[in-house]
């Protein structure tokens, strides 16, 4: 695959891939019929060193509102509990977001801004009991000073960007956290500098194939920059073979997550790119 096209102005881009453009021809000639997903931190707001103070793009919701009227659906498919995107994100009540869905906890969990309720399933027990134990297991394995946890409600998050060395404290982590959520039941999810342990069964893949197949969606776009992405994009290349045609969107701000980039047949200059590239797809939309 050659250099994918990087956006900084905000006129559509042309993907670099064929099956990338076929994707976007489809969305442009069919957009009533399209699905538009993007994910939350990294692709919608900037990776900033508290999670609490991740705040979306000042422009992504307004840019976000300009486009939904305009296909069948816009979705946030996030790590994040939905409630949590939601308040970050600035969309409740945005005028032009009344339909937004945001798939969060990877997909387990659902909110719709048509009604505001929030679908979930029953908690794991398995997350109790890792809750428990893992303070106690980060002092006695010797975690990295500046790890810490952030507590997500169905999930735990062991993050290591404010560490001297927040690489080096991240693989440290990775066995011992895998060796831990195994014994509860739990997998590891890693993401940027974060190691996530958190129910099996659901991933941002299966979250949007059922979101597609729901809407019988004839076109869809998924827009990413983690590993926590990578199930969405294999979603989107099983979806292509099953002839749905779909567009592949890396957000990358950064160098922390090269492996989507690759796999990407558009690739924006993070949150702000995002942004440019849903004003220039609302405006081609008309
Ligand atoms: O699926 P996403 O929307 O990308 O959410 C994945 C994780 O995002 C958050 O962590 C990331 O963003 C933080 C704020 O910018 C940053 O400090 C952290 O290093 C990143 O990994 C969130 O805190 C996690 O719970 C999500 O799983």
């Amino acid at each position: 695959m050659g250099s994918p096209t990087h956006v900084m102005d905000e006129s559509m881009p042309t993907p670099v891939t064929q099956v990338g453009r076929d994707g976007l021809d489809a969305i442009v000639s069919r957009p009533g019929r399209a699905v538009v997903a993007f994910d939350f931190d990294g692709t919608l707001a900037p990776i900033v060193a508290d999670p609490e103070q991740a705040r979306a793009h000042p422009e992504a919701a307004a840019a976000l509102a300009a486009l939904a009227p305009k296909v069948a659906s816009v979705a946030v498919i996030t790590g994040r509990p939905p409630g949590v995107a939601v308040r970050l994100g600035g969309f409740d009540g945005t005028p032009g977001l009344d339909h937004l869905v945001v798939l969060g906890h990877y997909g387990a969990e659902r909110w719709d801004a048509a009604t505001g309720d929030i679908t979930a399933p029953p908690p794991h027990p398995g997350v109790a009991h890792a809750r428990a134990e893992l303070p106690g297991f980060l002092d006695r394995i010797g975690a990295w000073q500046g790890t810490w946890i952030e507590e997500k409600g169905r999930a735990l998050a062991v993050h290591t960007r404010r560490a001297v060395d927040p690489q080096a404290a991240f693989e440290a982590l990775r066995a011992p956290l895998t060796d831990l959520a195994t014994r509860h039941g739990l997998i590891v999810e890693p993401g940027r500098l974060v190691l996530e342990l958190r129910p099996p069964g659901m991933d941002k893949g299966v979250a949007l194939t059922e979101y597609v197949r729901e809407l019988g969606a004839e076109a869809v776009l998924y827009a990413g920059d983690d590993l926590g992405d990578l199930p969405a994009y294999s979603a989107v290349d099983k979806l292509r073979s099953d002839g749905v045609p779909g567009l592949l969107v890396c957000s990358a701000g950064s160098e922390e997550v090269p492996e989507l980039k690759d796999r990407a047949d558009l690739v924006v200059d993070g949150p702000q790119g995002v942004v440019g590239l849903l004003r220039a797809l609302a405006a081609q939309l008309g």
